[in-house]
C-alpha cells in the first residue's frame, strides 16, 4: 500500500500513521516522487484504505498489487544501487563480474584474476562451496578456497563474490568475501535467504530453474525484509524442453524485471548456455536488452577445469567480448569502463591526500545536460558534478582549484569537432586524462499536453540546431540559441508557453517534468559525442592505450609529412588529425593528433625526441 501524503504534513501526524502500521506489523519506507512524500508499507495493518485516507494530513492511498512489496518498483521508483566496495552494480557502467567456476588453487586463481581484471572485470568469481549436481563431482575447497579469494581481492583491488550453501557458512563468508551468491538450487531455500538478510552483505540472488519471475522476487523479498537492501538479480536460464543448451536464457527477463522491481538485474550466460561459443552472443544480447551486469565464467585451461570448463570462456574470448560490450553500452545509455578500479582508486587516493574532502568535477550547464550525463557515466557516483556556464569557465575552475576535473565534448559524429574546445586545450596547461563516448539521442520537449503543431520557437545549445537539421528545417521555427541544453528546457517550462519547445535528452525533460512531444530528432541515429576529462595533473595508475598531442611545423614543403612519419616509422597508428588556425599567425596551423599509444611511457619517450627534432612546438596533452 502506498499511502500519498499532502505536502504540509506535520511529523507528529506522520509519526501517528507510522505508529499504526508498526503496531499492525507492517514494514514501511518513505519515499520520495516528483516532490511528493510517500509512505510505503507492506500490509494495511488490518485497516482498509478508507480509514488510511481518513487520517490528518494523508492524500490517498493507492494499493500495491503485487505480491513482492519492499522490492517492487512501486514502493522505490528509482534504481537501486549495490554498493561492492568502489563498483557500484546498477548503475551508468556495466558491471562484469568474471572468473573459474571453482577456486581450484591459488595460482591458477590469481592468473585468471589478473587476467580478467586486465580485460575489465571488476569483480571475480569464484566457487569455495560446490553443490554439484553429482555427489562424486569436486565440491569445492571451503575456507582454503575463501582464503585465496581474499588474497584476489588484495592483490588486485577487485571485490570477491562466492555462493554459500548454508547458514552454518556465515561467519566464514562475512569473513573473506564481499558479495555473497545463492545459487539456483537454494533460491527457494528460506532459512538461507533470511540469514543472509541478516548478515546484510550484498547478495548476488540466481533465480531457480524452475522459478517464476514472481517466485523469484519473492525470495528477494524474504531478503530484503529481513533489512538488507543489497539485492542483485541473477537470471541464470532455466530448465525447458530444449536440449540444445543446458539451459534456456530468459532475456525477457530482464524488461520484466526492470519495471516490476527497482533492484539490479544481471545475467550469467556462461550456466545458461552451458556451452563456450554460446556465451558471448547471449552477454552481448544481455546487454543490448538493459542489462547491469554479467557474471561470466574465464578458464584459462577450460580442459582441465574442475568444474563446467565447457562453459568457461579462454582468457582471450573474454578480451574479445569486453571490446564488443564497449561498443554496444553507449547504444543503451551505459558504458563499460576499462579503467574502473583504476579510476576509483586514483580518485580515492586523491581524496586522502586532499584531507579526504570529496573529488570535483566541472561540466557544461545544469543537471540533465549531455554533459553532466558524461560526467556521471565516466566517475559514477564517486566525485560530486559541478554546473558551470561555460567551456572557458570550466578550464579557468579545473585551473585555479575550483574543481580536480572538467568534462568537455570535443567532438561529434555528425556535427564535426568543437573548435572552441580545442582552442582552450591549448590555451591552458592542463592534462586530458580520460575520454567517453556518449550517444546523444535528442528530443523535442513542451509542456505537458502540447502539441508538435502549437510550436512556434525552439530553445536549445548550438551543437544542437546542427544535429537536428534535417527535422528543425522541416519546420518554420524560431531558433534561440542558449547555453546548454538543460537550461533550454528550464527557459520553456518557466516561460510557460505552450508554443515554446527545447531540444535536449531525456535527463532534462524528466528533471523539469516536462514532455518529450518527438522522440530521436537528431539527424542519424550513429550520433555520438567524444568528452574528454581534463585535470591539472595526470591520474596515475591503469593501463593507457590513447594519447593527444598538438604540434606546429615549420613553412617548408613536406615539413608536416616528416613528422607524421616519425609516427609511421615507429608503428604508431593515428587515429585523428585536425588542424587549427594559429591566432595571429594567418594561415599558419596548429594539428592535432590522437595516437594509439601511451606517450608518457618510456617506450615513446625516444619517439617523441624524434618527433620534437622534426617540428617548432609540441604540447603533450595526455594519455589515458
Ligand atoms: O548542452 C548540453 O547538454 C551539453 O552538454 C553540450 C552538448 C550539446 C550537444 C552535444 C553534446 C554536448
Amino acid at each position: 500500500m502506498l499511502i500519498v501524503l499532502e505536502p504540509d504534513i506535520t511529523q507528529k501526524q506522520k509519526n501517528h500513521i507510522y505508529r499504526i502500521l508498526r503496531e499492525g506489523g507492517c514494514i514501511s519506507r518513505e519515499i520520495t516522487e516528483a516532490g511528493r512524500q510517500i509512505i510505503g508499507s507492506t500490509g494495511d495493518a488490518g485497516r482498509s484504505p478508507d480509514f488510511f485516507e481518513s487520517l490528518e494530513g494523508v492524500a490517498r492511498v493507492v494499493p500495491v498489487n503485487t505480491a513482492f512489496k519492499l522490492v517492487s518498483r512501486q514502493m522505490h521508483p528509482e534504481d537501486t544501487r549495490v554498493q561492492v566496495g568502489d563498483v557500484s552494480v546498477g548503475g551508468e557502467r556495466i558491471v562484469v563480474i568474471a572468473g573459474p567456476c571453482a577456486v581450484e588453487n591459488r595460482e591458477r586463481s590469481l592468473a585468471i584474476a589478473g587476467q580478467v581484471r586486465k580485460y575489465g572485470a571488476v569483480l571475480f568469481r569464484g566457487g569455495a562451496f560446490k553443490p554439484r549436481t553429482s555427489p562424486y563431482a569436486f565440491q569445492g575447497l571451503g575456507e582454503e578456497g575463501l582464503k585465496i579469494l581474499a588474497e584476489v581481492r588484495q592483490t588486485f583491488g577487485m571485490p570477491v563474490v562466492t555462493e554459500i550453501t548454508t547458514p552454518a557458512q556465515a561467519d566464514l563468508v562475512m569473513k573473506y568475501v564481499d558479495v555473497i551468491q545463492i545459487g539456483a538450487r537454494n533460491m527457494q531455500n528460506f532459512e538461507l535467504l533470511k540469514c543472509v538478510g541478516r548478515l546484510g552483505k550484498p547478495v548476488l540472488l540466481k533465480r531457480g530453474l524452475a522459478a517464476t519471475i514472481e517466485e523469484w522476487l519473492m525470495s528477494a523479498e524474504y531478503i530484503v525484509s529481513e533489512g538488507n537492501d543489497n539485492v542483485i538479480l541473477c537470471e541464470r536460464g532455466i530448465r525447458t524442453f530444449e536440449p540444445y543448451t543446458r539451459n534456456t536464457l530468459d532475456l525477457s527477463a530482464i524488461p520484466v524485471i526492470k519495471n516490476l522491481t527497482h533492484l539490479p538485474v544481471i545475467i550469467d550466460p556462461s550456466h545458461a548456455t552451458g556451452i563456450r561459443e554460446k556465451v558471448s552472443p547471449m552477454a552481448r544480447a544481455a546487454i543490448a536488452a538493459g542489462a547491469d551486469g554479467l557474471m561470466i565464467e574465464v578458464h584459462d585451461d577450460p580442459d582441465h577445469a574442475l568444474s563446467d570448463g565447457a562453459q568457461s570462456l579462454y582468457p582471450e574470448q573474454f578480451s574479445r567480448l569486453m571490446r564488443d560490450l564497449y561498443v554496444i553500452s553507449p547504444v543503451v545509455d551505459k558504458q563499460l569502463d576499462f579503467g574502473y578500479l583504476d579510476k576509483a582508486r586514483a580518485v580515492d587516493r586523491m581524496k586522502k591526500a586532499g584531507n579526504g574532502q570529496g573529488r570535483r568535477a566541472a561540466f557544461l550547464g545544469e543537471p540533465g545536460t549531455y554533459s553532466h550525463k558524461a560526467c556521471m557515466q565516466y566517475f559514477g557516483g564517486q566525485v560530486q558534478p559541478v554546473p558551470m556556464n561555460s567551456f572557458k569557465e570550466i578550464y579557468e575552475t579545473v585551473r585555479e582549484g575550483g574543481a580536480d576535473f572538467g568534462v568537455i565534448p570535443l567532438e561529434n559524429s555528425l556535427a564535426g569537432s568543437v573548435h572552441e574546445n580545442y582552442d582552450l586545450l591549448l590555451e591552458y596547461d592542463l592534462r586530458i586524462v580520460g575520454e567517453i563516448l556518449l550517444r546523444i539521442e535528442h528530443h523535442l520537449i513542451g509542456h505537458p499536453g502540447a502539441r508538435v503543431e502549437d510550436i512556434r520557437r525552439v530553445y536549445s545549445h548550438p551543437q544542437v540546431f546542427q544535429q537536428c537539421r534535417s527535422y528543425i528545417d522541416r519546420h518554420q521555427w524560431e531558433w534561440i540559441p542558449v547555453s546548454d541544453t538543460a537550461r533550454a528546457v528550464r527557459l520553456v517550462k518557466e516561460q510557460n508557453n505552450p508554443a515554446e519547445g527545447a531540444l535536449a535528452g531525456r535527463d532534462a525533460a524528466r528533471i523539469h517534468e516536462m514532455q518529450i512531444l518527438e522522440q530521436g530528432i537528431e539527424a542519424n541515429a550513429r550520433n555520438y559525442t567524444r568528452f574528454v576529462v581534463i585535470a591539472r595533473e595526470p591520474i596515475s595508475g591503469g593501463q593507457k592505450n590513447k594519447s593527444s598531442l598538438i604540434f606546429s611545423t615549420g613553412n617548408q614543403p613536406g615539413a608536416l609529412f616528416e613528422a607524421l612519419k616519425v609516427f609511421a616509422d615507429n608503428g604508431i597508428n593515428l587515429v585523428k588529425l585536425e588542424s587549427r588556425p594559429i591566432h595571429g599567425k594567418p594561415w599558419e596551423y596548429m594539428f592535432y593528433v590522437d595516437l594509439e599509444a601511451d606517450v608518457d611511457s618510456d617506450e615513446l619517450a625516444p619517439v617523441i625526441r624524434q618527433l620534437a627534432q622534426k617540428i617548432d612546438y609540441l604540447k603533450i596533452l595526455g594519455s589515458y
